[in-house]
């Protein structure tokens, strides 16, 4: 890369190297062809659920899918729209060129489609954003801003860092310059799974969104710590560690049999002895609910013991962990 390009400020920590060698690796191990085309759709279902809700959006994942299947659902219009116009522009992402500034219009043209003026066109006022104590980031002035983003996709072009890295590193900087007048945040997100697509395409079936919605206040907390630091490190540290969570929790998913879901479902929100767990799945045979169903929840940390310090208690019951509720809900 030549010198006079711009270079966000970030420094490689040891954590970031290990991260984005530690993701590698379960990538290595995904079964990315045979993800079922059912796992695909919940996960963009999940996609653009986290994405929208991170902004305010009450719409649950169940409404989001009943606007995919095109059927009625009553919320407020607005809210409706947002989640139509995520599904859109999900639906066309792999048509646009991460590094190509246009293409970014376009996509904010369809993302903020009947939901602002200048849809598809960078601000012309000046931008913060608040936090509870009054405001907490403010925004480039935006005559600067064009000058800003071509300097930034510059610098996509010609880095040579690697694209976990250089996704991350967008979507800060992205979220810096704050372009648009609304829809930076969705923006920033759909842009980073894009470049993260463009490397591998299991990235176009998982659901990081999602995962950064679930770690909302550490997203922001990153974000705060990077602008205080002009360092961007913090950010691309919870970037990968959000994105090798999706990636296990996928992969955990895709890999779960169907008795381990069922018992999931038959454990609920209670706390249920084996017994009253055999009953609800029908099951009179306790070796095998042990061997099938049981000890794989158990091992993969779907399921937990009430006495783990006593496994075989006569008083012993099991309940989700979170891994395990997170799954129930995906499947
Ligand atoms: N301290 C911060 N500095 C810069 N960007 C931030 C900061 N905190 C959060 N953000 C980013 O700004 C986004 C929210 O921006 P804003 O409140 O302006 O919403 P928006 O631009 O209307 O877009 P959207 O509603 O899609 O996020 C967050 O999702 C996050 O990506």
């Amino acid at each position: 890369m030549s010198d006079d390009v711009y270079k966000p400020p970030y420094a490689l920590t040891e954590r970031i190297v290990d991260l984005v060698e530690r993701i590698g690796e379960e990538l290595g191990r995904a079964s990315v062809g045979e993800r079922s085309l059912r796992l695909r759709r919940a996960n963009r279902i999940r996609s653009i659920h986290g994405s929208v809700a991170i902004e305010g959006n009450t719409l649950s994942e169940e409404q989001v899918s009943a606007i995919l299947e095109g059927k009625r659902v009553i919320a407020p219009p607005r809210e409706i729209l947002e989640v139509q116009n995520a599904l859109e522009a999900y639906d066309q992402l792999v048509g646009w060129s991460p590094a190509n500034e246009s293409d970014l219009l376009s996509a904010h043209a369809v993302m903020m489609n009947g939901l602002l003026d200048d849809a598809g066109r960078y601000r012309v006022k000046s931008a913060g954003v608040a936090g509870k104590e009054g405001v907490i980031h403010v925004a480039p002035p935006a005559d600067r801003v064009p000058f800003l983003m071509k300097q930034l996709f510059q610098w996509l072009e010609t880095t040579e860092l690697h694209p976990l890295v250089s996704g991350a590193v967008f979507h800060y900087e992205f979220e810096f310059i704050h372009p648009f007048a609304d829809g930076n945040g969705r923006m920033g997100r759909l842009w980073q799974t894009l470049i993260l697509c463009r490397w591998n395409s299991v990235f176009g079936d998982i659901a990081v969104e999602s995962m950064i919605h679930e770690h909302q206040q550490e997203y922001y907390e990153a974000i705060n710590a990077s602008n205080a630091a002009v360092n961007c490190a913090p950010f691309i540290e919870f970037m990968l560690q959000v994105i090798l969570e999706t990636i296990q929790t996928d992969q955990v998913d895709d890999q779960v049999s169907d008795q381990v879901k069922r018992l999931l479902d038959a454990v609920g929100g209670g706390r249920l002895s084996a017994s009253e767990l055999m009953e609800r799945l029908g099951l009179s045979h306790r070796p095998t609910f042990r061997k099938n169903y049981l000890k794989p929840a158990l091992e993969g940390g779907l399921v937990a013991m009430t006495l783990p310090d006593s496994p075989r208690s006569p008083t012993q019951k099991y309940f989700l962990t979170s891994k395990g509720k997170r799954l129930l809900e995906m499947v």
